[in-house]
């Protein structure tokens, strides 16, 4: 087991949490503004405490954060960046080879990039960049925080099917905050709902429910299926 979290809480966001995860998940977590969504990345990367319960992490990590911009005169070059995630924790001295880092550049869609200097990428090029690097250290856990913010659809449609190409390859396990779960619904194999009233684990199916949801907001909410994609009002 990769992941696994016991009876965690941090308060007064979320309670009574249990979670385990195996190599090779997909999972999707959803909910409002403001639930807790990216504290519970942070209490897998340690950055956050738990005020209750356990969490256990038997794996390398990698972290796709939210969206921050690069500051805009930062004197490095896409490659650059990518480069120094390679060399994490690699003997002092020892450049990762250009070819490593070309090819992590080509596995997110950013080839092109690569020579630019990244505080002048647009918001959705930066994303690419933090894509690779989160993928630089080759983790067994990828967590990705909204990872599809500021990309096109096409973009997005792309980059979830890297990132699943990514999982299917290595067996990594990912954990995806999204607002949206349509570009993820045909790739994951659970949801992790957060609600103020409460959250739910299970499949999309037992999940993405009328009366599931309506009880974790505690008020009416329906889920609508529509051409296949969910649509919650
Ligand atoms: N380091 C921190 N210490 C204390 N409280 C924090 C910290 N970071 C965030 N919070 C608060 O915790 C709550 C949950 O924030 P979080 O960012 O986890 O929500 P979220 O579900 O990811 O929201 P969004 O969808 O808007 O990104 C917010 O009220 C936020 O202000």
């Amino acid at each position: 087991m990769l992941l696994s979290f016991k009876d965690a809480a941090v308060e007064p966001l979320w309670s009574h949490l249990d979670l385990a995860v195996n190599s090779g998940e997909f999972i999707a977590v959803l909910g409002p503004n403001g639930v807790g969504k990216s504290t519970l990345l942070g209490t897998i990367l340690g950055t956050r405490k738990l005020t209750a319960g356990s969490v256990d992490v038997n794996c390398r990590v990698g972290y796709i954060p939210q969206q921050r911009m690069f500051p805009a005169e930062l004197p490095l070059r896409a490659r650059d960046l990518v480069s120094l995630s390679l060399a994490h924790g690699t003997l002092r001295n020892r450049r990762p080879s250009r070819g490593k880092v070309d090819e992590l550049l080509a596995e997110v869609g950013a080839t092109g990039i690569a020579d630019r200097r990244v505080g002048q990428l647009s918001g959705g090029q930066q994303q690419l960049i933090r894509q690779a690097q989160a993928l630089a250290n080759s983790p067994q856990l990828l967590l990705a925080d909204e990872p599809l913010l500021s990309l096109d659809p096409a973009r997005q449609e792309d980059t979830v099917q890297k990132l699943d190409k990514w999982r299917r390859e290595r067996g990594t396990s990912i954990i995806f905050v999204t607002h949206s779960i349509n570009p993820v619904l045909d790739f994951i194999s659970n949801v992790l709902y957060i609600a103020p009233f409460g959250h739910l684990y299970g499949t999309v199916d037992e999940v993405m429910r009328s009366e599931v949801l309506s009880g974790l907001y505690g008020s009416k909410v329906n889920v609508i299926k529509v051409d296949g994609r969910l649509i919650v009002v």
